[in-house]
This record gives C-alpha cells, sequence and structure tokens, in this order.
C-alpha cells in the first residue's frame, strides 16, 4: 500500500511514514526511507514504549505515533503523509482549528471523522507526542500546521484509505473556496455515525 501511496504521488521523496501496532510491538518505516521503496527486512520494531528492538532506527515521528496508540486503543495504524492537498490547508490561518476538514461529503464523515489541527512544531519533536495525548483519543485524524496530515485507523489499508479520504476532500475545500457550498447538516452526520459507526 506505500507503494500505490507513492506511485500516485500521496508522498514524494523521504517524506512521511507508517507504522502498525500488532500484539506488543510497532512496526515502523524506517527513517529517512522512501514510502515507494521499502525493504521488510529493514522495517523498524519497537516496543510501544519507544525501544528499538530490530531492523532499521524508525521514523523520527516515532512520538506522534507512540501518542496516537496510547490514546486510542482501537487504532491499529498510523499514516503520516505530506500529500499536497491536505499539507496546502495546513498553512491556510483562516480555517476552523477544531474541525480544519469539515463535513463536505460523506465519505469524509464516515472514513475520517473531525479533524483536529495541531500547532506547528518542528519534525520528529516529542512535543508532538504531547499534542496528541491532550486531544485525549477523541480524534482519529490531525494536520500538522504547515507540515502535513497524520491519520489513524484500525488497520493499515483503514488508515491510508482515510489518509486518502482526507486528502480528496482538502482538494475539495480548496476548489471551493470562495464559492458558497452546502455542507452536510449536524442531522445528516449523525445518521452517517450511527448506520456506519464514529472514527
Ligand atoms: O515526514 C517525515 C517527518 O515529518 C519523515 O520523517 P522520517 O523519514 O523520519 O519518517
Ligand atoms: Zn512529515
Amino acid at each position: 500500500m506505500s507503494q500505490s501511496l507513492y506511485e500516485r504521488g500521496f508522498s514524494v521523496g523521504s517524506a512521511g511514514n507508517i507504522s502498525a501496532a500488532v500484539d506488543d510491538v510497532i512496526l515502523m518505516t524506517p527513517t529517512n526511507s522512501c514510502l515507494g521503496f521499502l525493504d521488510p527486512v529493514k522495517i523498524s520494531k519497537v516496543t510501544r514504549d519507544g525501544r528499538h528492538l530490530s531492523g532499521d532506527q524508525p521514523s523520527k515521528e516515532i512520538f506522534l505515533h507512540k501518542a496516537f496508540y496510547e490514546t486510542r486503543p482501537q487504532a491499529g495504524a498510523v499514516v503520516h503523509l505530506h500529500s499536497t492537498y491536505a499539507t496546502a490547508l495546513s498553512c491556510v490561518t483562516d480555517i476552523d482549528p477544531d474541525d480544519c476538514i469539515p463535513p463536505l461529503t460523506p465519505y469524509v464523515v464516515m472514513r475520517v471523522g473531525q479533524v483536529k489541527l495541531l500547532e506547528y512544531v518542528r519534525p520528529g519533536d516529542e512535543k508532538a507526542g504531547d499534542l496528541i495525548r491532550a486531544l485525549g483519543g477523541h480524534y482519529a485524524a490531525v494536520l500538522l500546521a504547515n507540515h502535513g496530515p497524520v491519520v489513524t485507523g484500525k488497520d493499515i489499508s483503514s488508515a491510508v484509505y482515510a489518509a486518502e479520504e482526507l486528502e480528496e476532500t482538502a482538494k475539495l475545500l480548496l476548489m471551493l473556496r470562495g464559492l458558497p457550498k452546502r455542507m452536510l447538516s449536524d442531522e445528516n452526520v449523525v445518521e452517517l455515525k450511527s448506520v456506519f459507526g464514529a472514527y
């Protein structure tokens, strides 16, 4: 799946990272690796408290991933990208930090849920973990200001699908900027959550 993300331009160069929590360990893409060319023997294995067990050194965003697993027991995977439109939106100043990807279409509600904008911190800063923990597990996805999206899911495919949905919605929101538009109503969102479950 990471190769497909790379081939379709959702990540470039060595940007982005992916992890999966399996029993008591986290499997994670190594730091400075390209999502298009991962080598299974180099995948990093760390304990849930971040101790490196085997493989190459884990992504510098380990604090971010670890904090999501700590606060969202339902999360089995975390995907962080620098995908263009979500990253563009993360640089816009007049978005609602508590709901920065508003409910434009049913699928963004069903797959992603409400998205929080987190203040800018340097890539790899341990503080990103504190910011995620402060959310108390209430958000499945965040936008890192001036950086990009981080999305969780019950497994890798759910997290990847959600990251793709977030990216496409960010694209639509930017396309529609300045145009009068209709969002889904609170009732529409409640109905979607009751039929398809909350994220
Ligand atoms: O996207 C990145 C940092 O935010 C990439 O970092 P890593 O190469 O350490 O995973
Ligand atoms: Zn990044």
